[in-house]
């Protein structure tokens, strides 16, 4: 399997493997990779993740693990063993959790990319307060992403609108994955704390994940097309 320099990560949200394979055929593993998540993934199995593999993709399992230290951990290593190139948890399962998963990586040797979600970009400041949580989403965020650090991950999943000050506490090489990713005058749908692709590249998001701007455009590869030039023009 070909590393890709690209930083991104088309979302395969499909309800079956044949619609994910149809796009997956499509695109080309030098210039991106892919993301199995929750509804493919239960659809499937692992079916998919193999299906990415033989087709020669670098495969980001987003399951977002959050249970006890010893089950996560045993997940995370189930992932590995799969092969994939990264995993990850939620953050807000605390400091014990996130060890016990980088620690079983380590140990077994496993190269898997294990990194966690801090807030959902789906909310906005007012839907955390709703869970308890009293500071804004920039302050959770940053909090988590230190404790992510602190507890020996890679990195984590944030919004772009939190790349900048991610990068200045965590450092360059700390990953910064962002979803809610909007090409101009794209339809928002769910996501509340969103960029375009490039200002997302220039607040220092290490990663792209971007689903619905692709899948469900017309004209999907004309859609990555439009994103690649808009990232190649901004270098
Ligand atoms: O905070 C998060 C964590 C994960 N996601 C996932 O990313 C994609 C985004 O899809 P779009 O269609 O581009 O909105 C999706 O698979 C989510 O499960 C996220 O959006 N936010």
């Amino acid at each position: 399997m070909a590393a890709t320099e690209s930083p991104l990560i088309i979302a395969l949200d499909y309800p079956d493997l044949s619609q994910a394979l149809a796009l997956a055929d499509a695109l080309d593993p030098a210039r991106c990779r892919v993301k199995i998540g929750k509804e493919l993934f239960t659809r499937t199995g692992p079916a998919a993740i193999d299906a990415m593999h033989q087709r020669g993709f670098e495969v980001f399992l987003d399951l977002k693990f959050h249970d006890i230290p010893n089950t996560v951990a045993g997940a995370v290593e189930a992932a590995a063993d799969r092969g994939v190139w990264m995993v990850n948890v939620h953050a807000s399962g605390g400091r014990r959790m996130m060890e016990a998963s980088a620690e079983r990586l380590v140990k077994r040797g496993l190269k898997t990319h294990l990194i966690a979600v801090t807030v959902l970009t789906s909310m906005s400041d007012d839907e955390l307060h709703e869970t308890g949580v009293s500071g804004n989403a920039l302050a959770q965020v940053e909090r988590l992403a230190r404790l992510t650090q602190q507890s020996g991950l890679d990195g984590v999943v944030c919004s772009a609108r939190e790349s900048a000050s991610i990068r200045e506490l965590c450092g360059g090489a700390f990953l910064k994955v962002t979803p809610g990713i909007r090409p101009p005058m794209a339809d928002q749908g769910d996501q509340r704390r969103v960029m375009t692709p490039e200002a997302a590249m220039s607040a220092g998001s290490t990663h792209l994940v971007i689903g619905r701007a692709i899948t469900r455009a017309a004209d999907p590869m004309a859609a990555l097309a439009d994103i690649e030039r808009s990232l190649s023009d901004r270098a």
